[in-house]
């Protein structure tokens, strides 16, 4: 099927919606508004296909920008099944990676920013390491430096513009900090997460030419979750779309606004909807959720939003577990009797369309080691995941594994498909066509003898590493960090590591995910949707935190939207019996009271 008779179809689920259908049709700057569950994403991806084969001619592209490598993978997910995949004219990914590939490393010497020739990105050792130093410097003392670390980040959030006067005054301290921290890693040659962006928007201000070369490349910018992408995402947009003619596509919801403590502003996105020369468009179905859980969405947000279901919607249920035992008590009495209870009830349902959900990675300890004393095989996604999820590089490797485990008999994947996602990873290497069937004969080399899943993981990668990695590895500046991540896996799955060797079978099961419980912190959560949602550690002194301010309760409770709308079916909300969450409380009562 050709790509254009892909979107063409799917855009006929949208033409039923007056509002999906208007923003599918527009010709100029374009915001999307709206709750979860009512398509933006959906819209943005039909659109953005649309606008790729109509409106971009070769070979000019579109580039596409969200929150973090989680929303990325499931954008070129939704793409690929339109036959959209990143390439040359397809950017699909991060701020920071946009910041990183699109800016820093194409342009940064011409642009003036003064980072030496062959800079690359600072693995977490160097940054720790850098912020040792300039904090002895700077401060001193015995307490822990890595304590400063998001006061630091913070601070450099804040100031884009460095040559106002606030900057020395507003705490000279913290700026000097700032500004020893970074002298120590330019020594090193490397740059950190924050500089991407906060260096990439600099050589877009400064250099007029930069933003219409970048304008020629990409006349579109999409931007998905864009409550959350920060300020200096909006001073790109301002500059990019507004100065520079780049047409933007931009959607977002400012009630799941919910990375206030990186420095996002929901705000920003309601200026932008407010500006005249956008079109603004406000989308009012969840053809997510079931009807009930669309009210009591509302309940958990605390606002009227006048959200509906479609006509004819399931209903949906919401579960309340009052539970004793603690986190532990939580944990046991989910995989010993909710999950049974509703795999008895649901025998079609895959374990991959669960989710449960909670706040912080320790509750994903205590419920990993019940699942796996259950038997329950789980993916995580949280800061205690085996690996970060996001992780590109990882994420290639979990193809390999599928092809090695079945894939090169049924085609899931396709072998091209593993070796043109390797080559987009490489791409600082593999530059010609030479280099491009070189990767490939590589590729197929590797794999073809290793198409067992019994195999060992760790010896597995290892191998992988020695032969497709580390000769590639050195050149390709931008995967520093994800190297440093498949090393520490390598070493944790090592004989002296802290996790036993698995299977390869068991690696490639990570990659489908089908028969594997999903266990998310509620951040991690965003922009996905699972058939059951069983939300746990829902209590006071969690959700919200004990002794939050007034702001942060505001944002635990959009968290908890967030996470409640991610069900389609069922909610499940668990919660100690004495401290239930005064947000549950709230739902439970109106509920009640309907
Ligand atoms: N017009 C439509 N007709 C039928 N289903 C739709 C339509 N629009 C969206 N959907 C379905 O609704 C679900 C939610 O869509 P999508 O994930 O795009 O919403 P969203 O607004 O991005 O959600 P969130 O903000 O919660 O992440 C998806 O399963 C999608 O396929």
């Amino acid at each position: 099927m050709s790509n254009r008779t892909l979107y063409v179809r799917a855009a006929e689920d949208l033409r039923p919606n007056e509002r999906q259908w208007q923003a599918y049709e527009s010709a100029g700057h374009c915001v999307l508004l709206a709750g979860p569950g009512s398509g933006k994403t959906k819209t943005l991806t039909v659109k953005l296909a649309r606008m790729l084969s109509e409106d971009v001619e070769e070979p000019r592209g579109i580039a596409c920008i969200t929150y973090n490598n989680e929303c990325a993978r499931e954008l070129e997910t939704r793409l690929d099944a339109l036959g959209i995949a990143q390439s040359r004219r397809v950017f699909i990914g991060t701020v920071h990676s946009f910041s990183l590939t699109q800016i820093l490393l194409p342009y940064a010497k011409v642009a003036g920013l003064d980072l030496p020739d062959d800079f690359t990105v600072a693995t977490t050792r160097q940054t720790r390491a850098a912020l040792e130093i300039a904090h002895s410097k700077v401060i001193g003392g015995s307490e822990n430096p890595q304590n400063w670390d998001l006061r630091l980040g913070r601070h450099r959030r804040r100031f884009l513009n460095r040559s106002v006067p606030e900057w020395q005054d507003a705490d000279p301290q913290l700026t000097q900090l700032v500004e020893a921290y970074e002298a120590n890693l330019r020594a090193k040659g490397v740059i950190d997460f924050d500089d991407m962006p906060i260096l990439a928007l600099k050589a877009l201000r400064e250099n007029n030419w930069l933003r219409k070369a970048i304008a020629a490349k990409y006349p579109i910018l999409a931007v998905d979750e864009y409550q959350d992408l920060g300020r200096a995402l909006h001073a790109m947009v301002m500059g990019l779309c507004f100065k520079s003619g780049i047409r933007l596509f931009a959607v977002g919801d400012v009630d799941q606004s919910i990375y206030g403590f990186t420095g996002a502003n929901p705000e920003l996105l309601r200026k932008l909807s407010e500006r005249e020369d956008v079109e603004t468009v406000r989308l009012g179905l969840n053809y997510r959720c079931g009807s009930q859980i669309v009210t009591a969405s509302e309940y958990a947000l605390g606002e009227e939003r006048g959200y509906q279901a479609p006509e004819g919607a399931h209903e949906g249920t919401i579960y309340f577990h009052p539970c004793t035992g603690g986190y532990s008590g939580q944990a046991r009495y989910l995989v010993k009797e909710l999950i049974p209870e509703i795999q008895a009830r649901r025998p079609d349902l895959h374990l991959g369309e669960i989710a449960i959900l909670y706040q912080a990675k320790f509750i994903g300890d205590d419920v990993a080691a019940a699942a796996a004393e259950h038997g329950y095989a789980v993916i995580r996604t949280d800061g205690n995941a085996l690996y970060p999820r996001g992780s590109r590089l990882m994420r290639w490797l979990e193809q390999c594994a599928m092809w090695c485990c079945g894939g090169w008999r049924s085609g899931h994947p396709r072998v091209s498909r593993v070796i043109s996602e390797g080559a987009r990873l490489f791409h600082e290497v593999i530059r010609s066509d030479d280099d491009h069937l070189e990767f490939q004969r590589a590729v197929i080399a590797a794999l073809w003898d290793r198409r067992e899943g019994t195999l060992g993981l760790h010896d597995w990668l290892v191998a992988l590493r020695a032969e497709l990695i580390r000769p590639r590895i050195g050149m390709a500046r931008s995967l520093a960090d994800e190297v440093e991540t498949l090393d520490s896996f390598i070493e944790r799955l090592g004989s002296t590591g802290d996790i036993d060797d698995f299977p390869l079978s068991e690696f490639a099961g990570i990659g489908s995910g089908l028969d594997r419980i999903n266990l998310s912190s509620l951040h991690s959560a965003k922009g996905r949707e699972f058939d059951v949602v069983i939300l746990c550690g829902a209590e006071e002194g969690r959700l919200p935190r004990n002794g939050a301010s007034t702001s942060e309760v505001k944002e635990a409770r959009r968290l908890f939207y967030v996470g409640f709308t991610r069900a389609r079916h069922e909610i499940h909300l668990m919660y100690g019996q004495a401290i239930p969450s005064r947000f549950v409380t709230e739902v439970r009562q109106r509920l009640e009271a309907e």
